[in-house]
């Protein structure tokens, strides 16, 4: 077996408000979905018809069950989850989409088992025969998830793995800004590509209102050849180690709700980079997926196949050439 790429860290459940457009004391019927950064991610890569993994740990009761069937079914290989013996529970994640920019996410994470995955669970084997390792940084939060995080990235290195570092940032686990720094700096000087918005770079340097070049100079200090940093419906630019700076901008989308966007970006981003379609595809592929997830109920029911990214693409550059023809008069 060899797999594209092997994401470690949560499988959760969604739970998406069916009654939108209202705040969630009013909403009486949610709907389940997979969910989890990292489960998001590994179930976006295999709909785009790579062959991706997963690591991490479910608990023994209903949720975990249907998860790990879910990812099966999605084509996701789930030989790298364990599950947990000692009672913990799934993490549950309730979404209340008031408005299409006012969305939030209540959890329910008291002892998640995704944050009990040990570093002895972690296989060696299975992670040398990837092409890339997703970090999810949630999973550094805290112990024993962040040692076994942490020796799976030490496998990545010894292996000739590259390793992949989506920042993934939620308040909800951390113990304090300082302890995510450090975990944050430590983790993305070791990775080969770094992804996150302007806010999670920010949480990685510990200060407000930090700036792309400074990040990247940091950054490129140590391993990382790309770094990726995204500015929500303003775009995101990619920054190569070589001195290029690519900018993609984000395509219009009917915007349902906002999650979900990062995790559909990541996927698609990575899609077209491990089949070598260069930086600016790239960029197009992870806007194009994200307006595409933007505008759907779910996260990972929602991750779209490669025909209807490029029909995306296709139909909004074609758009944007005819509005700057009309704006010189050529035609
Ligand atoms: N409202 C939107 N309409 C269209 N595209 C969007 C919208 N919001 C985000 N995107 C696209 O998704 C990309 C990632 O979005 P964002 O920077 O919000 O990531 P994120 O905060 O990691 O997402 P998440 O909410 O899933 O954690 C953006 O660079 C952009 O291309
Ligand atoms: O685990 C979370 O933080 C929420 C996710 O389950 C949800 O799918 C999401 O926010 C996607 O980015």
């Amino acid at each position: 077996m060899s797999l594209d790429l092997i994401a470690i860290g949560r499988a959760c459940i969604d739970l998406n408000a069916v009654e939108y457009n209202r705040p969630m004391e009013d909403t009486l019927t949610f709907s389940k979905y997979v969910g989890g950064s990292p489960a998001n991610i590994a179930i976006g890569l295999a709909r785009l018809g790579l062959r991706a993994g997963f690591i991490g740990k479910l608990a023994d009761d209903q949720h975990g069950r249907f998860i790990s069937r879910y990812m099966s079914e999605a084509g996701v290989d789930t030989s790298g989850l364990t599950v947990d013996r000692e009672g913990r529970k799934t993490g549950l994640a309730f979404t209340e989409i008031i408005s299409p920019d006012e969305c939030s996410i209540m959890m329910y994470r008291d002892e998640a088992a995704d944050l009990f995955l040990r570093p002895e669970e972690v296989d060696e084997n299975y992670i040398r025969q990837a092409g890339i390792l997703l970090v999810s940084g949630t999973g550094l939060s805290r112990s024993p998830s962040r040692e076994a995080v942490l020796k799976a990235l030490q496998i990545a290195r010894r292996n000739g793995v590259k390793v992949v570092f989506e920042l993934d940032y939620r308040p909800y686990t951390w113990a304090s800004p300082e302890e995510t720094a450090l975990y944050y700096s430590l983790v993305a000087e070791l990775s080969d590509i770094v992804i996150g918005t302007r806010d999670e770079f920010d949480k990685l340097e510990n200060h407000i209102g930090g700036s792309n070049e400074d990040t990247i100079q940091q950054l490129f200090r140590h391993q990382p050849q790309l770094v990726v940093i995204k500015h929500g419906v303003d775009g995101s630019y990619a920054y190569a180690r070589t001195g290029e700076v690519y900018r993609g901008r984000a395509y219009k989308a009917q915007v349902l709700k906002t999650f979900g966007a990062g995790d559909s970006y990541a996927a698609a981003f990575l899609y077209a980079l491990i089949n070598d379609m260069g930086i600016t595809a790239a960029l197009q592929f992870g806007s194009a997926a994200a307006a595409i997830v933007v505008s759907k109920h779910s996260s990972s029911a929602a991750m779209p196949g490669v025909a209807d990214i490029e029909a995306l693409i296709a139909a909004q550059e074609a758009a944007a050439t005819d509005a700057q023809s009309s704006l010189t008069g050529k035609e």
